[in-house]
């Protein structure tokens, strides 16, 4: 959403009072992470799932509960073929507006040619005569994280603008995209590289790795995960050396059925005298082609900070580094970037702290940044720490997410309602994400245990809610768990001769449901039904009110009415 620049700083933060929704309620906000709704059926994990807390809400209250649109350009992204994700759901959550986000940003700078005329090319581009450009991310046509149009542009734009080096480190995907698509994705950069290999450009994939094993950890995780892509980018060390990635991505998938695309293991590729054919070194240029922020900014840190110990990086090149975006607003981070990121001001989290709400977030550490640095419009820390205070709880580590998926959320829940029943807070907010991360394994038992503890620990926020006459909002970021295979065109799961279908690891396009309630809702307070087409972002404006405070005019507008009550 276009805004006038300097607009912002002319508004005034304090909220007008709402005429009918008194203040100071605890407001329980649920983002169930990975939770769409989609027709019953043996592959909707959430259907066949015991959830008798979400069915309940459902059913009890039809005028308290409906969908909202959580994918597409209701959430900024290029088109309504673009799955939601936690970046821009959460984004759209916390600041009740719509914003293009990075991956439409980036089409943008790629089409008019922008890119190459911004401060963040021109620093790398000093390093194109005596270096090698390097160009770090996610191999895919996701659109989560990076595309694979905006790299071959890149690759394209870059050698066009000087660039005569170049050394590709590629992260393979098969969470975003089906399991195996890696072998396609590699042969089609491969193809790419060629052709600018008879032009003259010395172009090739250096390395590479599954992005849930190697460089794409997030919120500091496992550094380990960083590690073994440091070893292999930048030192040139992997425990696998291949004259090339196609063979690599075969070989390795081949060999090892857990080394599937989202965990192949680390590789460097080797020239025939057995030396890595792309180490960064000094003197070097490095761009991470990931828009996404979340699973970039661990590298970034190594990447660009002088100090760092959090692992050993044995070697600390003096290189040009970019990031496609900058992924962290307040850390400024990394200092280069190629395309400006969306301007996310003026959030939800912001107006409540300037008008006195508490507010207490948690979740475990694979979403905690969800709840609060996407939440908060791509910002860390607090905005008043005297009335925010945001907990994590840690993640499992080391082991993928379908051997214990009941994950921290019941410890999650906990928290929470130790939160509310504490009287020291007005908005208690948290991610629960046992839909999105099991459902992310394909692993349909375990996602279905996963959502069933998602249910548990909802109940548990909804009797903490209920004792202390506070008021709860249950929503989601986008689907994955109610759908789980790949379906053709007319939604039939597509069988091989076997019979055997392909599970669905990634998102969805589907809606999410939204349910209010709880004792100190206002009696008369019902979704309104003039707004068949909301989405996620007209959540920040129902939560205002719910805190008793008209929304920002420049808000979208909120989801519910209150009319009065007869006596
Ligand atoms: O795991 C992730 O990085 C994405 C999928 O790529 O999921 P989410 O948007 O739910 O965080
Ligand atoms: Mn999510
Ligand atoms: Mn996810």
């Amino acid at each position: 959403m276009a805004r006038r620049p300097g607009a912002e700083e002319e508004r005034p933060w304090g909220l007008a009072e709402h005429g009918r929704l008194g203040k100071r309620k605890v407001v329980g906000v649920v983002v169930l992470d990975g939770w769409g709704e989609a027709p019953p059926d043996p592959f909707n994990c959430i259907h066949v799932a015991d959830t008798p807390t979400l069915d309940a809400l459902k059913k009890g209250a039809p005028e308290r509960w409906r969908l909202i649109k959580a994918h597409g350009t209701a959430v900024g992204l290029p088109t309504d073929d673009d799955m939601g994700n936690s970046e821009v759901g959460h984004n759209a959550l916390g600041a009740g507006q719509i914003y293009a986000q990075g991956a439409k940003l980036v089409d943008l700078a790629l089409d008019s040619g922008k890119i190459y005329e911004g401060e963040g090319f021109k620093y790398i581009q000093q390093s194109f005569d005596t270096g090698t450009l390097h160009l770090i991310g996610l191999l895919s046509d996701g659109g989560v994280h990076s595309r694979i149009d905006q790299l071959q542009l890149l690759l394209k734009g870059a050698s066009e603008h000087g660039a005569k080096r170049i050394r590709v480190h590629i992260l393979t995907d098969g969470r975003d995209v089906l399991d195996g698509s890696s072998v396609t994705f590699v042969e089609t950069l491969e193809n790419d590289l060629a052709k600018l290999q008879e032009k003259g450009v010395d172009a090739r994939i250096a390395s590479g790795g599954g992005r849930m094993y190697v460089t794409m950890d997030r919120y500091e995780n496992d550094w380990q995960v960083v590690k073994r892509g440091w070893d292999a980018q930048v030192l040139g060390e992997a425990p696998h050396k291949f004259p090339s990635a196609l063979e690599a991505v075969k070989k390795l998938r081949d060999d090892d059925p857990k080394a599937n695309d989202q965990y192949l293991p680390p590789f460097v590729v080797v020239d025939e005298s057995g030396k890595p054919v792309g180490p960064i070194v000094d003197g070097d240029a490095v761009v991470t082609f990931n828009f996404r922020a979340d699973r970039m900014v661990m590298l970034a840190k190594a990447l660009e900070y002088e100090d760092l110990d959090k692992f050993d990086r044995v070697r600390f090149p003096r290189i040009r580094y970019a990031g496609m975006l900058q992924y962290d607003g307040e850390l400024k981070l990394p200092s280069h970037y190629l395309v400006a990121p969306p301007e996310i001001e003026r959030t939800s989290g912001e107006y409540l702290a300037h008008n006195g709400v508490r507010t207490y977030a948690c979740s475990e550490t694979v979403k905690f940044g969800h709840v609060t640095f996407f939440w908060n419009g791509n910002r860390s820390g607090y905005f008043n720490p005297n009335l925010e205070r945001y907990e994590e709880i840690p993640s499992d580590t080391g082991i993928p997410f379908n051997v214990q998926p009941r994950m921290k959320a019941v410890e999650v829940a906990e928290k929470a309602r130790d939160a509310i029943l504490s009287g020291k807070f007005d908005q208690v907010r948290v991610n629960i994400p046992n839909a999105d991360m099991v459902g992310h394994t394909g692993d349909l038992e375990a996602t279905i245990a996963g959502c069933k503890a998602a249910d548990e620990a909802v109940k548990i926020i909804l009797d903490a809610i209920e004792q202390v006459g506070g008021i709860f909002v249950v929503t989601a970021d986008h689907g994955n768990a109610e759908d789980m295979v790949k379906r053709d065109k007319s939604g039939k799961p597509i069988r091989d001769k076997d019979g055997n279908v392909q599970p669905l690891t990634s998102h969805t396009l589907n809606p999410v449901p939204i349910a209010i309630g709880g004792p100190g809702l206002a009696p008369g307070a019902t979704f309104r039904e003039d707004l068949p087409d909301a989405g996620l972002a007209n959540v920040a404006a129902t939560l205002i009110n719910l805190h008793g405070f008209e929304a920002p005019r420049h808000y979208e507008p909120t989801l519910i009415q209150v009319s009065p009550v007869p006596f």
